[in-house]
């Protein structure tokens, strides 16, 4: 891991990117630079501000590009932003998936449900796990032709290429039915070295809502005492890595008992670097 995400960048890049900022922005790289102050500081502080153009922003965990905005467009299909959260990074959306396409990703999964398994890290292989009571239906890349266009959307959306990610995951969990608090990351085990050996680190996840639920069922993060509601067609985003690129233990999260209704989610976790399943 470098010791600043913007290692990279020498005095000579910013004096080139000064050129295209105003007077005062210019002055104030220059005198930086007299000083003696470091690229990555001084293209930290740029890049707080937002003037330093994306293709110096490195690539380390998926994320919207814009705070600013709250609807994005894609492809003539309108995602709202409802909620963002800094740290630990978290996004909620809403019509991230039409109803149509939520009744579509149902009813593949309908017949390929079968009980939930977690990743053991003793041993890296899947088993039965008494905290994770769902149903779930996995499925591969582009599988289905409703899952190619959510995982386009989804690349577009959280600017992370399609071919990182794992295949798509759908659960469902009936009354009582949850997932007590745990990280999407692959820790320091047996287990989670197997697993980091294809594709890198999981960065980021998104659980998308493929149903309403009357009570209970929602995405908790404990640390944080913060708990997103299912809503149709929602979703939310958070980075299991933070900007740094380290795992953010603040990503600790839960699938909370469902009270009345069944709750159904399509989960998309992506990885650092293009993944392969193990056939
Ligand atoms: O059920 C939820 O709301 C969370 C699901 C989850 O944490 C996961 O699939 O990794
Ligand atoms: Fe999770």
């Amino acid at each position: 891991m470098t010791s600043s995400v913007f290692s990279s960048l020498t005095h000579e890049d910013l004096l080139a990117l000064s050129l295209t900022l105003d007077d005062s922005w210019r002055a104030w790289i220059e005198t930086n630079i007299e000083r003696g102050c470091s690229p990555a500081s001084i293209a930290k502080v740029l890049a707080d501000n937002k003037k330093l153009p994306s293709k110096y922003l490195p690539a380390i965990r998926p994320n919207i590009t814009n705070d600013d905005e709250n609807f994005v467009d894609i492809d003539g299909h309108v995602v709202q932003v409802v909620c963002t959260l800094k740290s630990p990074r978290v996004v909620v959306f809403d019509n991230l998936l039409t109803q149509a396409e939520c009744d579509e990703l149902i009813a593949l999964a309908d017949g390929r449900l079968e009980r939930g398994k977690v990743v053991d890290d003793k041993t890296g292989n899947s088993r039965l796990h008494a905290h994770r009571s769902s149903d779930n239906a996995q499925f591969t890349l582009g599988e289905f032709e409703v899952i190619d266009r959510v995982e386009r959307r989804l690349a577009t959306l959280l600017n992370w290429p399609v071919e990182n990610g794992e295949g798509l995951q759908v659960l469902r969990y009936q009354k009582g039915g949850e997932y007590r608090p745990h990280f999407d990351y692959f820790g320091d085990s047996v287990g989670g070295r197997k697993h980091l050996e294809v594709g890198g680190q999981r960065v980021g996840t998104c659980v998308m809502y493929l149903s309403d639920v009357q009570a209970g069922g929602g995405t908790s993060f404990p640390s944080v005492g913060m708990e997103v509601k299912p809503k149709k067609g929602g979703a939310v985003f958070f980075a299991d890595v933070d900007e740094q690129g380290d795992v953010d233990k603040l990503t600790l999260h839960a699938g909370v008992p469902v009270i009345t209704g069944v709750k159904f989610i399509a989960t998309k976790w992506v990885r650092e670097r293009p993944y392969r399943r193990e056939s």
